[in-house]
């Protein structure tokens, strides 16, 4: 067994970039090692949690909120024993931060960890090439999170032409100027760049001030999280899809996220679909249900200057009424239209 600490790696990007598509090919591709995950969820569901692939006894979830200001430095302590117990025997620990959260807050609560069997391993920012413009424009700590990174993963690489990649890669490169720059589509980068992350001490103190850990500077602490709305919806009641697409179509500006699953009933019993919306980008997945699997919808819509009570109730009017509501095949067709094309991966 290693006496090694396990070094624990943050997974951060603004909101869909795609750090739980990364994390679930880091988890496929694992082969020998042994991946601990811990998922911070924005919102009261555990869509986060449940699309991470494959992973009993060593994930933890960590529920409501932003991992950055719900969880102090003792909070992170106790959920890291519980992963770096010896009996899990753990490789590396991936802490995927809200979309939402500081990074650096993170960062700083695990270097000023006391756990001995753990050890900070690195920050891998994940940045979605064909939001970037309008992200920065919008968030500019955008920058600020991309100077403290040491691995930049520029996702989504097959949504952008060629040429305006590599400017996006020049702004990046840029800004991060500590980090080595990974361009991929779908999160699929080299496992090996982020498990050989293990960060020697006289590095990280390169990275961080004493002074930045226990005092740091006022102003990175606004976090930009706290003009967001999350509204969630939770029913066993199926969702009509012409209802559910007309308030998808006209979703508000600031929507900027929508994920989790959605049972339609009658109008296709046989499958689940998974929805991701980022900014005005829609796709819909589907997959048999599981079997066994209860037929429930559950989503999270993350947006900023939105009416969130007024979502909740176009939401809430999206479930069918009873029998005489029951949407047809036909009904489903506005769905069909987002499901993406063999060439675009499906989400795991
Ligand atoms: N076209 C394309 N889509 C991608 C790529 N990576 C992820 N996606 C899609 O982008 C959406 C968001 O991906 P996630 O991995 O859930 O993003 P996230 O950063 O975990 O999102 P939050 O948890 O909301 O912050 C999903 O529909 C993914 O399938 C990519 O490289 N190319």
């Amino acid at each position: 067994m290693t006496t090694q600490p396990i070094p624990v790696v943050v997974l951060a990007g603004f909101l869909g970039a795609g750090k739980t598509t990364l994390l679930n090919h880091l988890l496929r591709g694992a082969r020998g090692t042994r991946i601990g995950v811990m998922v911070n969820d924005f919102g009261d569901i555990g869509i986060d949690a449940m699309t991470v692939a494959g992973q009993v006894g060593s994930t933890v979830s960590l529920g409501n909120g932003c991992l950055c200001c719900a969880v102090d430095a003792s909070e992170l302590d106790t959920y890291l024993e519980v992963l770096t117990r010896p009996e899990l025997r753990l490789d590396v620990i991936v802490i995927e931060a809200s979309g939402l959260a500081e990074p650096q807050e993170l960062v700083r609560m695990l270097l000023a960890s006391d756990n001995p069997r753990a050890v900070y391993g690195g920050l891998v920012e994940v940045v979605d090439a064909a939001e970037f413009t309008t992200t920065r424009t919008r968030h500019p700590e955008t920058d600020r999170h991309l100077a403290v990174a040491d691995l930049v993963v520029l996702n989504k690489a097959d949504r952008v032409a060629p040429a305006e990649l590599a400017g996006i890669r020049e702004t990046v490169a840029g800004l991060a100027t500590r980090a080595a720059v990974v361009e991929t589509a779908h999160g699929r980068i080299d496992p090996e760049l982020l498990f050989d992350r293990v960060v020697p001490d006289d590095e990280i103190a390169g990275q961080m001030s004493i002074e930045d850990i226990l005092y740091g500077d006022e102003d990175t602490h606004a976090h930009p999280h706290a003009a967001y709305d999350t509204v969630s919806l939770g029913t066993a009641v199926p969702l009509h899809p012409r209802r559910l697409m007309a308030f998808l179509d006209t979703r508000p500006e600031g929507l900027y996220r929508v994920k989790g699953f959605v049972d339609f009933g009658a109008a296709d019993p046989e499958h689940r679909y998974t929805v991701h919306a980022v900014g005005r980008f829609l796709r819909f997945f589907p997959e048999p249900w599981p079997a066994g699997e209860e037929r429930l919808t559950r989503l999270v819509l993350i947006g900023r200057g939105v009416d969130a009570g007024a979502l909740r109730g176009e939401l809430a009017g999206c479930e069918q009424n009873g029998a005489e509501d029951e949407p047809d095949e036909q009904s489903m067709w506005g769905v069909l239209r987002y499901v993406p094309q063999p060439d675009e991966a499906p989400v795991p």
